[in-house]
C-alpha cells in the first residue's frame, strides 16, 4: 500500500518539530515537506503532499488553510484561535473543494479529549463549574484553545439541562480576578516556567466538589492524536472539529 505523503507547516516550532519526528517514524507515512516561517506554500504542491499538519500561529493559520483547501490538500490543525467567524470562512472554502477534509483539534492528547468528554458529562449535575488551564510561559494565546472548548462544552450541557446562571455574589473585583467569561463559565489561565500543558475542570455542588485534571508532560502526548487525525482526515471530507469524532466519542 502506498504511504501517505505528509507535510508539516510550523515545522521548527515546539510541537511542529515533534510532529516532524512522529511523521518520519510512522511506517505508513512519508514526510515530503517541512515548512517554517517564510517558506513558500507552493512547496506543498511541488512535493505532492496529500495532507498537512498545521501547527503555526492564529495569525498564519487561515492563509495556510486557504492554500491547502484550494489545492485539495487535507489538513490536521492544532493551531488555536478559532472563532465562529473563522470556522464559517473555512466551511465556505471547503464547500467548493468537495473531497478535502480538515480536522481542527483543540487538543490532540487522549487525556485532554477525555477531560473534555467527562466534563461535558458532569456539567449538568453541578451548580458551579470553572476551568483552570496552566501552560508554559512561551504560549502566546490565553486562555488556551482547549480551555475555551471545554468551557463551551460545559456551557452547552448546562444549557441543555436548563441550569440557571452560576451562583456568584462577587460585587467588587480587580479586573481579571474572576477569569475570562466563556459562555458563563469562568476560565483562568496560569503561565509558569516548568509547566507544559495542564488543565483542571472544577465542579461544585451542595457539600461536594469534583475536579478533573489532565497533564501533558511532554509534546509526545500530542503525537498519537496527530497521526490518527492524518489517517482519518483523508477519508473524511469537510470540517471535523475535535479529535473526539475520530475516537468514537463524538455526539
Ligand atoms: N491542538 C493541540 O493539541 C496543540 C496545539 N498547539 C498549538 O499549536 C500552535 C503552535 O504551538 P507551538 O509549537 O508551541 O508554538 P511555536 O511558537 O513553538 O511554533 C510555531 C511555529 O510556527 C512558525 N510559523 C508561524 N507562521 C508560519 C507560517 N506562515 N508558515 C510556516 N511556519 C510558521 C513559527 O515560526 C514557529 O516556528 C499554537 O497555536 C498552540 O496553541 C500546541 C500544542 C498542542
Ligand atoms: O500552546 C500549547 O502548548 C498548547 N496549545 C493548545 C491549546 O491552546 O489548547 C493545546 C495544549 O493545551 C498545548
Amino acid at each position: 500500500m502506498s504511504k501517505l505523503r505528509v507535510a508539516v507547516i510550523g515545522a521548527k516550532g515546539r510541537i511542529g518539530s515533534e510532529a516532524v519526528r512522529a511523521v518520519e517514524a510512522a511506517p505508513d507515512m512519508d514526510l515530503v515537506a517541512a515548512l517554517g516561517r517564510g517558506d513558500e506554500l507552493e512547496t506543498l504542491v511541488e512535493s505532492g503532499a496529500q495532507a498537512v499538519v498545521e501547527l503555526t500561529t492564529p495569525a498564519s493559520v487561515m492563509d495556510n488553510l486557504d492554500f491547502c483547501v484550494r489545492h485539495g490538500i487535507h489538513a490536521v490543525v492544532g493551531t488555536t484561535g478559532w472563532t465562529e467567524e473563522r470556522l464559517g470562512r473555512l466551511e465556505a472554502w471547503l464547500k467548493s473543494s468537495e473531497r478535502t477534509g480538515v480536522l481542527i483539534a483543540p487538543n490532540f492528547s487522549i487525556g485532554a479529549v477525555l477531560t473534555m468528554h467527562f466534563a461535558q458529562q458532569a456539567a449538568r449535575y453541578f451548580e458551579s463549574a470553572e476551568v483552570v488551564e496552566l501552560h508554559h510561559p512561551n504560549k502566546v494565546d490565553a486562555p488556551s484553545g482547549t480551555a475555551i472548548r471545554t468551557a463551551q462544552l460545559i456551557a452547552s450541557a448546562r444549557d441543555r439541562a436548563g441550569l440557571p446562571a452560576q451562583p456568584d455574589a462577587t460585587a467588587t473585583a480587580l479586573d481579571g480576578a474572576r477569569g475570562a467569561d466563556v459562555d458563563g463559565v469562568p476560565v483562568h489561565a496560569v503561565r509558569m516556567r516548568g509547566l507544559l500543558a495542564h488543565q483542571e475542570v472544577l465542579f461544585g455542588g451542595e457539600g461536594e466538589t469534583l475536579t478533573i485534571r489532565h497533564d501533558s508532560l511532554h509534546h509526545s502526548s500530542f503525537m498519537p492524536g496527530i497521526l490518527l487525525g492524518l489517517r482519518r482526515v483523508v477519508d473524511t471530507p469537510g470540517l471535523t472539529f475535535g479529535l473526539e469524532n475520530f475516537l468514537g466519542l463524538g455526539d
